[in-house]
């Protein structure tokens, strides 16, 4: 099970604060879809330059025109991009197409898919490197998680990385642990604490217990 650190709520200065804090308990870290928005894909790659041995994941949520937005992320530097499960099945396509012809890493965002096994099903077979299941803000605030979609997915995928993200603090790793995901995505759990680096030990010493 590897580590996300999602980075939302942050300029980039601040996103370099906040890496060097916890680095070395973290395997990946996302440039999250507002920083990209106020930010741009400069984002990802001061990232990318300033920490060469982790990851970036860039949480583009690609819609449309995937392909090149995915050429677009992997020339900043991401590692891996994502896209919405929800897009057309084309659009999906084109975004497996370009990131293996890249050499990276497509995550789809399962967010706001209703049905989530079937969709699962079809993005493993169109060859998806991660599928993530994901409570966006705006449910969380209703306080909805994604726990269930998990163990769904977990049971129907048989090529592609499992991943969960959305509000996943220490206290409900446990569950997340259970299901054994192959990534598992947290921002605001680990960014909200007044001690990070406390908090993203503490989360790696869970996750590598298993
Ligand atoms: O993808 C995210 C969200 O849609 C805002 O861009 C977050 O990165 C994701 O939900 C993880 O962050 P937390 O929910 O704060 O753990």
């Amino acid at each position: 099970m590897k580590l996300q650190l999602a980075l939302d709520l942050v300029n980039i200065p601040e996103a370099k604060e906040v890496v060097k804090e916890v680095e070395e308990y973290i395997d990946i870290v996302e440039i999250g879809t507002p920083v990209v928005i106020n930010e741009g894909l400069k984002a990802v790659k001061e990232i990318k330059e300033a920490f060469p041995s982790l990851s970036v994941l860039a949480d583009l949520k690609i819609m449309d025109a995937a392909g090149y937005e995915v050429m677009k992320a992997s020339e900043a530097g991401a590692d891996i991009v994502t896209i919405l499960g929800v897009a057309e099945d084309a659009s999906i396509q084109g975004a497996v197409e370009e990131a293996k012809k890249q050499g990276k890493e497509l995550l789809v965002d399962m967010i706001g898919v209703k049905d989530i096994e079937k969709r699962a099903k079809e993005l493993d077979q169109f060859g998806a490197d991660y599928i993530c299941v994901h409570t966006g803000y705006d449910l969380q605030a209703e306080g909805k998680n994604s726990f269930e979609d998990l163990h769904t997915i977990k049971s129907v995928v048989k090529n592609a990385k499992t991943a969960i993200a959305g509000g996943i603090k220490l206290e409900t790793l446990p569950e997340v642990i259970k299901e054994n995901p192959d990534l598992i995505i947290v921002g605001g759990g680990i960014t909200s604490q007044d001690d990070k680096a406390a908090t993203a030990a503490k989360i790696r010493e869970l996750i590598n217990q298993g």
